[in-house]
């Protein structure tokens, strides 16, 4: 039996554009009130997530810079998982094999980040991969069509679900993850239902379970209709 939801933010509870679905917001308080835990995970800073968790009115439960960092509830110890220090050093040999074509990385939240280096999507993501791999860069690269993300290979948020899990006192199996994203393929891949909104990477609609006909949040809706049909009835 399906105990808490996991979803991602951006793409999933989001529109492209990154403005939050009101449909999915009220379908998570559903959940909440009904004694669902609704864990947010996202390539998004704690500090962003908070805020984010506050006002849509869950425990605090996250993941956070894609498997980075997670915590299970706001008064809950930060666990870091992910190792900056190599994504640095990666970052800075692109920064500088893309000032040689006159094109300035920017940096997203650097202040805000334990675990990943996040920058804008103004180069091309599988340039990036290139680099990375050409000066072996123990990281990985991912592209979640808002930023583009540094992580220490063997964290992702599948790796921080398995861990979380735990500290909830389910096992993955008793977990639906939906997500939008190849930064969400892990996560789909743990949890007992794993669910690819509509308009997911193809990786990321292969690695589901279940693909929903709707996308973004309305997809979500559709999902948590489906796989908590008694709850929603109720
Ligand atoms: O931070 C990003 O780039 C995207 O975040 P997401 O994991 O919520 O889609
Ligand atoms: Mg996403």
């Amino acid at each position: 039996m399906l105990k808490a939801v996991v979803t991602d933010v951006d793409g999933t509870i989001t529109d492209s554009r990154r403005r939050i679905s009101t449909a999915a917001i009220e379908c998570i308080r559903t959940l909440v009130d009904g004694g669902i835990e609704v864990v947010i995970a996202s390539g998004n800073t704690v500090c962003f997530m908070d805020g984010l968790c506050k006002m849509i009115g869950t425990n605090g439960t996250i993941i956070g810079e894609n498997g980075g960092v997670y915590r299970r509830t706001f008064d809950g110890t930060l666990r870091i998982a992910g190792d900056q220090t190599v994504c640095r050093e990666a970052f800075d040999t692109l920064a500088a094999h893309f000032s040689e074509q006159s094109v300035t990385l920017e940096l997203y939240s650097p202040d805000y980040r334990f675990a990943d280096v996040a920058f804008a999507r103004n180069v091309d993501p599988d340039e990036v991969r290139e680099v990375v791999r050409e000066h072996r860069h123990p990281v990985r690269v991912l592209d979640t069509g808002f930023a583009i993300h540094l992580q220490a290979l063997g964290v992702n948020k599948g790796t921080a679900l398995s861990e979380l899990v735990g500290l909830m006192g389910l096992a993955p199996a008793e977990v639906m993850a939906v997500g939008d994203s190849e930064n969400d393929i892990e996560m789909i891949r743990t949890a007992g239902i794993g669910v690819a909104v509509a308009n997911s990477t193809g990786a990321t609609r292969a690695a589901a379970d279940y693909v929903s006909e709707k996308k973004y949040g309305d997809g979500f809706v559709e999902a948590v209709k489906m796989y908590y049909a008694d709850f929603c009835s109720r």
